[in-house]
């Protein structure tokens, strides 16, 4: 009889996942990709991300769909058509424009996860790591580094923290590890550090603010 395994409660109910819109080359990203998949539906964790079924992405959100969680695909109305994305699984928000994706992804999400991919999977982590900096929010952030495949990234922010780009004590933002099981561990273990950066409440009215008048200018 196969051994079940038990998984305590999560902290979280939903994690954005930002991946390739592309498969990659190696098995192994295809791999971790359904490993993600697995590792959230095991969880009983939703997943939240940039919408359509193409790449990595559609591998992770099929995954998650099959396992019977719920899926939100957050997409640009202007990336809807279906020979661009694929036919996407779950529920789908069309929003304005990329800009506002990424802020409901991040406003739906109580932590972020990114697999391989190119640069728009760098620019959505870059992004929420550098929220993370300002305390624009204080959720965790974690590199999936299969086989390596970010190595090159965590040792330029080593650098950066050496030559004093990035505070040492800001270095700690990106949680990294090889396989999703021990992420989603490191994930729910990690504790923000608060070094004297703009206030949380400030930035949530701004983007309150913010909010409305998208919201009026989407009217018009
Ligand atoms: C440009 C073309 C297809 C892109 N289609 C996409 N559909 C949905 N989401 C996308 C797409 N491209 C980028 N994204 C977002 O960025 C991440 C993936 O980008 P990457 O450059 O492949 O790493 C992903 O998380 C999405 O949120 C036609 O060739």
């Amino acid at each position: 009889m196969q051994e079940k395994k038990m998984i305590a409660k999560s902290r979280f109910q939903r994690v954005c996942v930002f991946c390739g819109s592309s498969t990659g080359k190696r098995n192994c990203y295809r791999d971790a990709a359904l490993e993600l998949g697995q590792e959230l539906v095991s969880r009983r964790l939703d997943l939240v991300y940039g919408g359509g079924s193409i790449g990595l992405m559609g591998l992770v959100s099929q995954e998650v769909h099959r396992g019977g969680r719920h899926v939100l695909g957050i997409i640009p109305k202007t990336l809807m058509s279906k020979e661009i994305t694929g036919e996407p699984v779950g529920e789908v928000r069309p929003v304005a424009d990329m800009h506002q994706r990424k802020a409901e992804m991040a406003r739906y999400s109580d932590c972020f996860i990114a697999l391989p991919g190119g640069y728009g999977t760098l620019e959505e982590l870059l992004e929420v790591i550098t929220w993370a900096q300002l305390g624009i929010h204080d959720k965790p952030v974690g590199l999936l580094n299969v086989e390596g495949y970010y190595n090159y990234l965590l040792s330029f922010i080593d650098k950066a923290v050496d030559d004093g780009f990035i505070k040492p004590s800001q270095r700690h933002i990106i949680v990294s590890a090889p396989n999703a099981t021990e992420l989603v561990q490191k994930l729910e273990e990690y504790v923000p550090v608060h070094d004297g950066v703009v206030a949380k409440a400030k930035w949530e009215a701004e983007q309150v603010e913010l909010n409305t008048s998208l919201q009026t200018n989407i009217a018009r």
